[in-house]
């Protein structure tokens, strides 16, 4: 039996359910205030009018609750932020327990990352099932948003949060709600930007998550089968998604030995609606589509060849990369014991403050283990939290480097004034620089959409394209080989 107020079970109609849940009379906790979860609390608060955010970061509830956003890169987040504070529609707590206790939907939107075996890490989940269960009543619906291994709704979350709450698994509603969202689109994304899947460990739950996301997202709801399934909605989007750049990638290597550009190929190629290949680049970084094949790679029998596969060429590219860098250093004469490479960008993809799994990282890593001076800059992190020897975007100039790699294509980045710097080595691994007329010795990974090579310079003057095994002839114009040998530039 439960209270007017709990949507699980509710004997009241749905109409009657919908004018409490947006009449604020139905209190909604949201779990983890982070890229994610702020932006979430925030439309949850000017959908319900009550939203109580926790988070375990007294710093990160402190400014919440002043009424600003410590998320940075997200349009119209700090507005809605102030506004939803400023009207009592949204305040932030540390105290999950006492949050739990007064809501009656209770929303999960904590990190779900990997211990250092690449199993996932449910200890956060399971910290947050237990404020919940603290406050738990029958009635109540328990949302997960963080992305979750297939079947842990199931077999860990409704187990856990009935044991500690010491409700029967029927009293309450739980159901898997995947965030469909990227830094940067938050709010567009919540609001609709694309349907929204829910799936219950019941009927009941999918049908009470059913209305809850009926009124948040001006977008359809997409109902599926059981919490399981939607479970594994969220990890095939990112499975897809390390596969797909992993074969890009793959790809992208290739150029060097055909002596094409690849991206120019891809572009091409993706002509066809039935072709999407994506972009070649350094590697996969955040914590999001680097994890979420482990969550299936960890726990299940069957082979997964492909998904593995994909994991290691992805985890391998920071390692190419660093062997390109090495490349171009020989080839312009630099011994890689006293060389200075400066890494430009070091979070895991432009205009995001998130290091986690950075491909940058790796690749400083791979360079320093090549004996190579590494030196960084990025406009959204301290490169010093990293081990990195900082530099400022503004002294780039007043040092000279045998090789900058452009990592992370940061909108600040676009301001360097190339021309100032001494001539060096310039590999862009994202297709983000036009160096053409200025005298670096550009390197572009798989190649320019333009349809450069990769070695473009190189390859201009001699004719000559630079393999993995170093130079090889090419066709010239006329059709015959030109088999010119270069040591990186001059004839010999
Ligand atoms: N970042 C993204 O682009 C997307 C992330 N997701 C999923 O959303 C979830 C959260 O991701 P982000 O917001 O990016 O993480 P985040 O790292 O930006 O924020 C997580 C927040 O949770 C807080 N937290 C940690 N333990 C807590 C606890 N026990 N109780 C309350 N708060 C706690 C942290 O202090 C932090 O503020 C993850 O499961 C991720 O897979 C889904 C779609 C997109
Ligand atoms: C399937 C899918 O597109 N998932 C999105 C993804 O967003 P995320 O912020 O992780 O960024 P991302 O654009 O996938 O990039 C991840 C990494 O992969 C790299 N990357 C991406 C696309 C590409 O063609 N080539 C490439 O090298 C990026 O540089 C980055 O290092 O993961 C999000 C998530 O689930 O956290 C998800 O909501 C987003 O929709």
């Amino acid at each position: 039996m439960t209270d007017s107020l709990g949507l699980y079970g509710a004997e009241r109609s749905e109409r009657r359910q919908r004018e409490l849940l947006t009449g604020g009379e139905i209190p909604v906790a949201v779990y983890g205030l982070g890229k994610m979860g702020l932006p979430l609390a925030g439309v949850y608060a000017e959908t319900t009018g009550n939203v109580i955010g926790v988070d375990v970061d007294p710093v990160v509830v402190e400014t919440v609750s002043s009424g600003r956003s410590h998320v940075v890169g997200e349009p119209g987040l700090d507005e809605l932020v102030a506004e939803q504070v400023e009207s009592g529609r949204l305040e932030a707590t540390t105290d999950g327990p006492a949050a739990a206790d007064r809501a009656r939907i209770h929303v999960v939107i904590v990190p779900t990352l990997l211990t250092d075996d690449f199993e996932p890490d449910l200890s956060t989940i399971g910290a947050v099932a237990d404020d919940v269960a603290a406050g738990l009543s029958p009635g109540d619906l328990v949302i997960a948003e963080s992305t979750l291994p297939p079947g842990t709704c199931r077999d860990v979350l409704e187990p856990h949060l009935a044991a500690e709450s010491d409700l029967e698994p029927d009293e309450f509603g739980l159901a898997f709600c995947p965030e469909r969202t990227s830094s940067g689109t938050a709010l567009r994304d919540i609001r609709g930007q694309y349907p929204k899947v829910v799936g219950g460990v019941d009927d009941e739950s999918t049908r009470a998550a059913a209305v809850v996301y009926d009124e948040l997202s001006a977008n359809e709801v997409h109902p599926v089968s059981d919490a399981t399934t939607a479970e594994a909605v969220k990890v095939f989007e990112g499975i897809y998604r390390d596969v797909n750049i992993a074969l890009a990638n793959e790809l992208g290597l290739l150029a060097d030995e055909l002596g094409v550009s690849v991206r120019e190929a891809i572009e091409t190629a993706n002509d066809l609606p039935m072709c999407q290949l994506h972009d070649p680049g350094p590697g996969v970084g955040g914590h999001c589509i680097p994890y979420y094949p482990h969550f299936v790679l960890a726990g299940v029998e069957t082979p997964m060849d492909v998904v593995r596969t994909a994991r290691e060429v992805n985890d391998g590219m920071p390692g190419a990369v660093a062997g390109r860098v090495e490349d171009e250093l020989e080839a312009t004469g630099r011994d890689r014991s006293d060389a200075s490479v400066l890494v430009l960008g070091l979070t895991y993809r432009a205009g995001v403050e998130e290091t986690r799994a950075s491909p940058a990282l790796d690749l400083v890593d791979e360079l320093e283990e090549r004996e190579i001076a590494v030196a960084g800059v990025d406009p959204l992190v301290d490169p010093g939290e990293y081990g990195v020897r900082a530099v400022d975007i503004e002294a780039i100039d007043e040092e000279s480097f045998d090789a900058a790699v452009l990592v992370t294509a940061h909108e600040e980045f676009e301001g360097i004034q190339w021309d100032a710097l001494e001539p060096t080595v310039v590999v862009d691994t994202r297709d983000t620089l036009d160096l053409e007329e200025t005298h670096h010795r550009v390197y572009t990974l798989a190649g320019s959409r333009t349809g450069r090579r990769p070695n473009a310079d190189l390859a201009a003057e001699t004719g000559v394209a630079v393999g993995p095994e170093g130079p090889e002839s090419t066709m010239n114009a006329s059709g015959s080989a030109d088999v010119r040998k270069t040591d990186g530039g001059n004839d010999v």
